[in-house]
Parts: C-alpha cells; sequence; structure tokens
C-alpha cells in the first residue's frame, strides 16, 4: 500500500452494493470460544483482517488448531486446554485480542506473556490483571499496559470478581468468557456504574450462550456464570457495524444510495445505533451520547462537520485510550480542513461545521488508527485535496476499505 491516499470527491452520488466484512467484536470472540472448546467449529462470514489474524495466530501458538479453508471462513479446533506458547504473544494493536486472551491465559499449562505494538503498550490493563488476581490468578503488568505476564494453572479458584471497567468494557468481556471454565460458578460484578457500551457485554453473552455456556444476568451489573466449558459450535458472523457506519456516512454524504446488505436494525451491535444519526446528519442533535456506541464516533465526527449544527459528543473519556486518543486526533485532524471544525472541551469533542467555502485540501495524520484513516476519507468525499497519510492502517479491521469505496466510484490517486 502507498504512503499517502488523496480522495477525488465524487461528482456524482455513491451507488452500488459493498457489504462490509465480519463483525471484528463477534469474529474474536467466536475464535477464542471455539479454540475453549472440544471438537470442532466453523466460523463462517469471519472477518480476516490484523485483528483476527493476531487472535488465530495467538491461538495457534498454544495449541488451536486454526484452519482458514475460504475467505471468510475458519475451522478451529480445540481440546479444551491451552498449551503455553514458546514465545511472548504478539497481538498488534488488537484491544479484544489482548484483553480476552490475558484472561483465557490462566488456563493456559504455565508462563504466557502478552504483548503489542507501541500503541498496545499505553492502552491499560491494570483493572482486568487486579480482577484476575482476585480469582486467584498469578499475573503481573508492571507498568499498567502490556506485555503482560500470566502464570497459567489451567484453571483458577476464585467464585466472585469486580472489576473496574471504566475504561474498557473488554475486561469485563474478557472475565466472563474465562468464568465458564471455572471450577465453580463465578459471579462477575462491575464496580460502579461507569462502562464502555454495554452492548458489547451482551455480544459477549450471545457468544458464549451460542458455544453451550450458561450466563445469568443479575441486575444490570452482574453476571453468575455456570461451569462447564464450551462446546464446538457452527456460527455465522453478522457484518461489522463499525464498518458500515463509513457506507451509511458515504452514502448519507453524497446523497446517495448504498445497498449494504443488511439493514441497520438487523444488527446486534452497539454501533449500529449510529445510523438514523448518520442518515439525518444535517439534523444532528446538539449533544450526542457517544458512551454506547464509541468507535462510530469518529464517523459521525466527520459527518457533522457537514452538517448544520454544532454538535458535542459526550461519554467519551474512552476514546483516549483506543487505538490512539481519539478525541484529539479528531479535533486536530478536522480542524486542518478548517481551523476550529472541531475543538476538545474537556473530555467532550465539539464539532461546529464550517461554509463549504471555508474547507481546504489538507494531509491529515492518521496515527496508526484505522477508524481516523476511515473518516477522515468520508471528509475526502466532501473536501478537495484531502490525503491520508498511512492509508493502509485500515488493515486492522477493515482491509478492502479503500477497494470497497472504489466500487462505489470514488477515485484515489497515490500522493507520495
Ligand atoms: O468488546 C468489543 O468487541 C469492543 C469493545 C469496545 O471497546 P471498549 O470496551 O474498550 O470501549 C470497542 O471500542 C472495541 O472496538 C470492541
Ligand atoms: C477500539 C477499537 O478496537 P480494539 O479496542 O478492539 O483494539 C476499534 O476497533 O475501534
Amino acid at each position: 500500500m502507498t504512503d499517502a491516499l488523496t480522495i477525488i470527491p465524487p461528482q456524482a452520488p455513491l451507488r452500488g452494493r459493498v457489504s462490509p466484512p465480519g463483525s471484528k467484536s463477534i469474529t474474536n470472540r467466536a475464535l477464542l470460544l471455539a479454540g475453549l472448546a472440544n471438537g470442532e467449529s466453523r466460523l463462517t462470514g469471519a472477518l480476516k483482517s490484523d485483528d483476527t489474524r493476531h487472535m488465530a495466530n495467538a491461538l495457534r501458538a498454544m495449541g488451536v488448531g486454526v484452519e482458514e479453508p475460504e475467505e471468510t471462513g475458519f475451522v478451529v479446533r480445540g481440546s479444551g486446554r491451552l498449551r503455553a506458547p514458546a514465545e511472548p504473544l504478539f497481538l498488534g494493536n488488537a484491544g479484544t485480542a489482548v484483553r480476552f486472551l490475558t484472561a483465557a491465559a490462566a488456563l493456559a499449562e504455565g508462563r504466557v506473556v502478552l504483548t503489542g505494538d507501541a500503541h498496545m503498550q499505553k492502552r491499560p490493563i491494570a483493572p482486568l490483571v487486579e480482577a484476575m488476581r482476585s480469582l486467584g490468578v498469578e499475573a503481573e503488568e508492571p507498568t499498567g499496559c502490556p506485555p503482560v505476564t500470566v502464570h497459567g494453572r489451567g484453571g483458577f479458584e476464585g467464585r466472585e470478581v469486580t472489576v473496574d471497567a471504566g475504561l474498557s468494557s473488554q475486561y469485563v468481556s474478557a472475565l466472563l468468557m474465562l468464568a465458564a471454565c471455572g471450577a465453580h460458578p463465578v459471579r462477575v460484578a462491575l464496580r460502579g456504574d461507569a462502562i464502555g457500551a454495554r452492548g458489547y457485554i451482551d455480544l459477549t453473552v450471545a457468544a458464549m450462550r451460542r458455544f453451550g455456556a450458561v450466563v445469568e444476568p443479575e441486575g444490570g451489573s452482574a453476571w453468575v456464570v455456570r461451569p462447564g466449558g464450551y462446546r464446538a459450535a457452527e456460527l455465522h458472523v453478522e457484518p461489522d457495524a463499525s464498518a458500515a457506519t463509513y457506507l451509511w456516512a458515504a452514502e448519507a454524504l453524497t446523497g446517495g444510495a448504498i445497498d449494504l446488505g443488511v439493514a441497520a436494525a438487523d444488527f446486534t451491535q452497539p454501533d449500529a445505533a449510529a445510523y438514523p444519526l448518520i442518515r439525518d446528519f444535517r439534523a444532528m442533535p446538539p449533544v450526542i451520547d457517544g458512551s454506547q456506541m464509541q468507535d462510530a464516533v469518529p464517523t459521525l465526527a466527520a459527518v457533522a462537520a457537514f452538517g448544520a449544527v454544532p454538535v458535542r459528543f459526550t461519554g467519551i473519556a474512552n476514546l483516549r485510550v483506543k487505538e490512539c486518543d481519539r478525541v484529539h486526533a479528531m479535533a486536530t485532524e478536522l480542524s486542518r480542513l478548517s481551523p476550529g471544525l472541531a475543538m476538545e472541551d474537556g473530555d467532550d469533542l465539539v464539532v461546529t461545521p464550517a461554509a463549504p467555502e471555508g474547507f481546504r485540501a489538507a494531509r491529515i495524520e492518521t496515527y496508526g488508527d484505522h477508524r481516523i484513516a476511515m473518516s477522515m476519507a468520508l471528509a475526502g468525499l466532501m473536501v478537495p485535496g484531502v490525503t491520508i497519510l498511512d492509508p493502509g492502517c485500515v488493515a486492522k479491521t477493515y482491509p478492502d476499505f479503500w477497494r470497497d469505496l472504489g466500487r462505489l466510484g470514488v477515485e484515489t490517486r497515490a500522493a507520495g
């Protein structure tokens, strides 16, 4: 892939059929649960991208058979056990892989080191490791972020764990998936109310049930998970709702008609809640709580820049510990197109649309963050001369993003 890509604003509304790839969240849950099951599981419609490759390779390194018979398929053969890997598990910047595998490493027979790239080494993991210690798992995370060392003992003893999920709901998902492999029922409870999108916990519970686990919610902030592990299963992965937001936005911004092959109402992932806001972007509400659809916030912010009214995004403090600090990144990069277009206000992001003549060409930093690249590409549909640096970073979750834009008629030029 080239070092920089300039987007040529299309002369006509974008039309055509483009399906987003499979859901990252569901693929990585299903890969792990299939790996923990005893038997052969089959996934279809799955995502093949950096994040799922890291999960699949880590499972292979722990003795799970993972084959890829087709473009969107995985066949996973688990034995109900995980081997300690010979080398540290390198998981790039895949939050789901790092968090879910850190918890699952307690089930390995020996020492597991989990690490990632420079961004991942700044993404907090201490609340998860602390919670694991309270279950009797021995683990260290000297900097509070990866690398993490887990001394797996093929299981754990604890029956009750409380976790602070203010920085990431993935900690809860990780503990829930581990909990089914204990010797006793385990109660997983939230400490405090703050949590990233609860919809991701629902995805976790649904995936666990699909692989045979018994999970009983207790009110909104605790779950009891029965012991028994996982059963091999077949699963068709739904398309990725976060990826869909870029296609919905491309449609709305250009006044086009893009057939994603799936209706917004049919997604089970939290980011589908962004659809009506994107569709009606000229009449966005003045305040949008992004806490329950956080990966869609960069998309919504980019679209809001071409709306009619200022929009304040709230509830997004944890965007600062994603692949990059997304609050800062979106404020900085949108403002390259028009000074003051977006501003940080505490942890909020405020987008104030500019008049069409107020926009100018710009080279956009992506910070290695796929969502900054894809959101800012949307601005490139509207403003001539938007150049996205490091466009290949979309491979984290949507490797065919540029090809799909091309299929809709968007021209891009390597910019060097
Ligand atoms: O559980 C998941 O699949 C995810 C949870 C969210 O993270 P946080 O809970 O860290 O906000 C989301 O941003 C991420 O892309 C995927
Ligand atoms: C935050 C994200 O990913 P993760 O936490 O899984 O790395 C994302 O895909 O926007």
